[in-house]
């Protein structure tokens, strides 16, 4: 089940509930403005679901809540960057504005960062770059976090490791936006407080058994998530995975060596700027050239037509600004014990 809120009021919730925990006001605006807008290109998982996730992060120093980042190494055209476990949405949009400068200056610009604070749905950033012409890559990853299995091993020891790519086309932007694991930490937490079962087998007990049962991960020893190709094909997310942490942590100089304890992001971005190789112009023709041909292409199911990654969250876009912002109940309901904790009235569902 799931209810509409007026974005406004939620933004405001969410803000509230982030200062009111510590956050300086400054970058509680910019949190809650980039969950309220992940929720309203469909990601329920990463939008205002992560504030109960925050909050006690917050309260228990874990998560920064005021300063800036480090800069460990600037070579102009490569850096890396301590985000000092700050609000991971802070710290990206500090690093986003710096990668496109520096991108419109070189061409390009790739960063590392380490001992950021997780920094929720990549699509959601990848989309800033995109909407102003230039080619975004993120990869994120834990090093403090073990919830995925190496192929043919059983003991959880990746994370899920998303990577997302956004880029410019004429309609709007292509999102693609893609964990290295069938799914996410937060997607088996919605599922094991739900009480629903996966309706696949995208789980894997400790005995090496794929399962649909989420709550392996509460098990003596800890199920996991198997890697996107199942017991199958998984030796490809296992290869995206590696990849990912070898981005995020190898580049940034810090990750599972170290053993961090506490739950963070590395990350690494990097942003092209297409007027430095073959014009933006010329490089929409090509991508909207193959959008329309992917769109156009028959479809198995004629109800299911192709989609590009992008087209699902530029409707839900639409949808939130006409309809209001969509909140599925498992989040209404972590939301609204956060907000009495707080002492704060929750907003009242516009349908
Ligand atoms: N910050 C973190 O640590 C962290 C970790 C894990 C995941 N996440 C976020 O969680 C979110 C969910 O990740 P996920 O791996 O479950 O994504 P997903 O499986 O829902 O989607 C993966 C990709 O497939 C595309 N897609 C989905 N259905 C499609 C269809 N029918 N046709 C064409 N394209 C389709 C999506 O647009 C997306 O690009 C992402 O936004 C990710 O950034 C964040
Ligand atoms: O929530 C986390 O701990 C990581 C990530 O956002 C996920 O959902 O996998």
């Amino acid at each position: 089940m799931t209810q509409r809120f007026d974005r406004t009021a939620l933004f405001t919730l969410a803000r509230d509930l982030l200062t009111g925990a510590g956050l300086e006001k400054a970058k509680a605006d910019i949190v809650a403005e980039l969950l309220i807008q992940t929720d309203e290109i469909g990601v329920t998982t990463h939008g205002i679901s992560m504030v109960p996730y925050y909050v006690p992060e917050l309260k228990a120093g874990n998560m920064t809540t005021t300063g800036s980042h480090d800069v460990i190494a600037d070579n102009k055209v490569t850096m890396l960057w301590d985000g000092n476990y700050l609000p991971g949405h802070w710290v990206m949009t500090q690093a986003l504005e710096t990668c496109m400068a520096r991108a419109a200056e070189f061409g390009m610009a790739a960063m590392a960062i380490r001992r950021s604070h997780h920094i929720g749905c990549l699509s959601a950033l990848t989309r800033i770059a995109a909407m102003r012409g230039y080619v975004c890559y993120i990869a994120t990853s834990d090093p403090s976090g073990e919830w995925v299995a190496p192929f043919g091993g059983t003991e959880p020891l990746l994370t899920p490791n998303p990577w997302a790519v956004g880029y410019p086309a004429t309609d709007h932007p292509v999102l693609i936006d893609t964990c290295a694991s069938i799914t996410t930490v937060s997607k088996v937490r919605e599922h094991i407080n739900t009480g629903v079962p996966f309706a696949h087998e995208w789980m894997l007990d400790n005995t090496g058994h794929a399962t649909t049962d989420p709550t392996v991960f509460n098990t003596t020893p800890k199920g996991s998530i198997l890697p996107v190709g199942g017991m199958d094909h998984g030796h490809k997310g296992f290869a995206m995975g590696l990849m990912v942490e070898m981005l995020t942590q190898a580049l940034a100089a810090h990750g599972r060596v170290e053993a961090p304890t506490r739950w963070g992001a590395n990350v690494f971005l990097q942003v092209l700027d297409p007027k430095a190789f073959g014009g933006l112009d010329a490089f929409k023709a090509q991508t909207d050239h193959l959008n329309a041909a992917c769109r156009a292409n028959t479809p198995i199911d004629a109800a299911r037509p192709v989609r590009v990654p992008g087209d699902r969250a530029a409707s839900a876009r639409a949808a939130s600004a006409s309809k209001g912002v969509v909140v599925v109940d498992e989040v209404l309901t972590r939301v609204a014990a956060c907000a009495t904790d707080a002492g704060l009235t929750m907003p009242t569902p516009l349908s």
